[in-house]
């Protein structure tokens, strides 16, 4: 049972069952303390380690989508976004409506950052939640960790809150955070009534399927990502054509990208791309990104529309709930694309 805190509900006793993360120290604390003491789990082994050489041009730009062109029903703006998703599995969209919230939201996620470690503890993750402050994908104490830490907090729908993890008492984290959401839910809701009448089906088709929103190289096990990065440091890299192409950020911009979800009801064509964020040695980065999951029981079978037994044969299971998918990659270590991905395959 929960109590109610400030009008939500609170979920001391019933985390949500998707699987948990083993506490380790923090990378931020790490630099505070001694920068050039950092503990072996942390170095990563040298051939996991990404190469200056592997950088492609920087003239390589992944597409950039107009946001009011597609709310106002734009088709060669659709047909760029279609585009986008076969061959980039990214996106940058502009001109989305949430330019106000972004900077106060960096702000808002950077104060929680600089409380002193001891305040940070407070919202740390508990053993059996993957909600909170710590990493995530940490099943062992023997392997190599990604040099970063994270507060991961379900925001949507609001009867999902665990308020227990949200730090209220920093002024103003609650209302910017609620309100980058439902700035994001509305840019959700446009991205997937497009992606919807792409796959054929109607507008409002994958929007009924989700549920809510919510480093090394890995897919993202979401349906679609939003991440509001950094202007000034260019830290995500995705894997196009055999090749790490660095993210150049552009500002007041959201980076979107296919996850796993969205592969398999496309049945392959939108492609869930291998990506990672890269350190540097000039300043600490902070990154947020919202995954948006669908609800438990949705089923991940390619979409009848997207199957043709001649020039597309179905690649994808049926049957597999998110859920169950959702535990088996919570259950491993961030690994690239091809583990989860291949749970999903016939
Ligand atoms: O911080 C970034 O640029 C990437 C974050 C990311 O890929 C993730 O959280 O899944
Ligand atoms: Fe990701």
């Amino acid at each position: 049972m929960g109590t109610e805190l400030d009008g939500y509900t609170v979920h001391e006793d019933n985390p949500l069952g998707y699987g948990s993360s083993l506490p380790v120290p923090s990378v931020q604390e790490i630099v505070r303390n001694d920068a050039n003491n950092v503990p072996e789990r942390y170095i990563k082994y040298l051939e996991d380690r990404p190469l200056s050489s592997e950088k492609c041009p920087v003239s390589l730009d992944i597409p950039i989508i107009n946001l009011s062109l597609l709310t106002n029903g734009d088709e060669d703006e659709r047909k760029k976004l279609n585009l986008a998703c076969k061959d980039w599995g990214f996106f940058q969209i502009i001109n989305h409506g949430a330019d106000e919230v972004l900077p106060k939201m960096k702000a808002a996620v950077a104060a929680f950052f600089e409380l002193p470690l001891c305040e940070k503890k407070k919202y740390a993750m508990a053993a059996n939640d993957v909600q909170g402050y710590g990493q995530g994908y940490v099943i062992s104490d023997e392997q190599k960790l990604d040099w970063n830490d994270l507060l991961f907090l379900i925001t949507m729908p609001s009867s999902f809150r665990n308020m227990k993890y949200w730090p209220i008492t920093i002024q103003g984290f609650k209302e910017t955070l609620e309100e980058y959401s439902i700035e994001l839910q509305r840019v959700i809701d446009e991205i997937f009534s497009n992606l919807s009448l792409l796959m054929g089906m109607e507008g409002g088709f994958l929007k009924e399927l989700q549920g809510f929103l919510g480093l090394g190289p890995h897919s993202d096990c979401s349906s679609i990502t939003l991440l509001l990065q950094d202007d000034d440091i260019t830290a995500l890299q995705i894997k196009h054509k055999e090749a790490w192409i660095p993210i150049k950020p552009v500002p007041n911009a959201l980076v979107v990208n296919i996850g796993d979800v969205v592969e398999a009801w496309s049945n392959g064509l939108y492609k869930s791309i291998e990506h990672r964020a890269v350190t540097n040695k000039k300043k600490p980065r902070i990154s947020v990104a919202t995954f948006v999951i669908p609800c438990d029981d949705v089923e991940l079978n390619p979409l009848e529309t997207m199957v043709d037994d001649n020039y597309r044969p179905r690649i994808y299971k049926n049957d597999v709930k998110y859920v169950d998918y959702l535990r088996h990659t919570l259950a491993r270590k961030m690994d690239g694309k091809a583990t989860n991905v291949q749970y999903l395959k016939l």
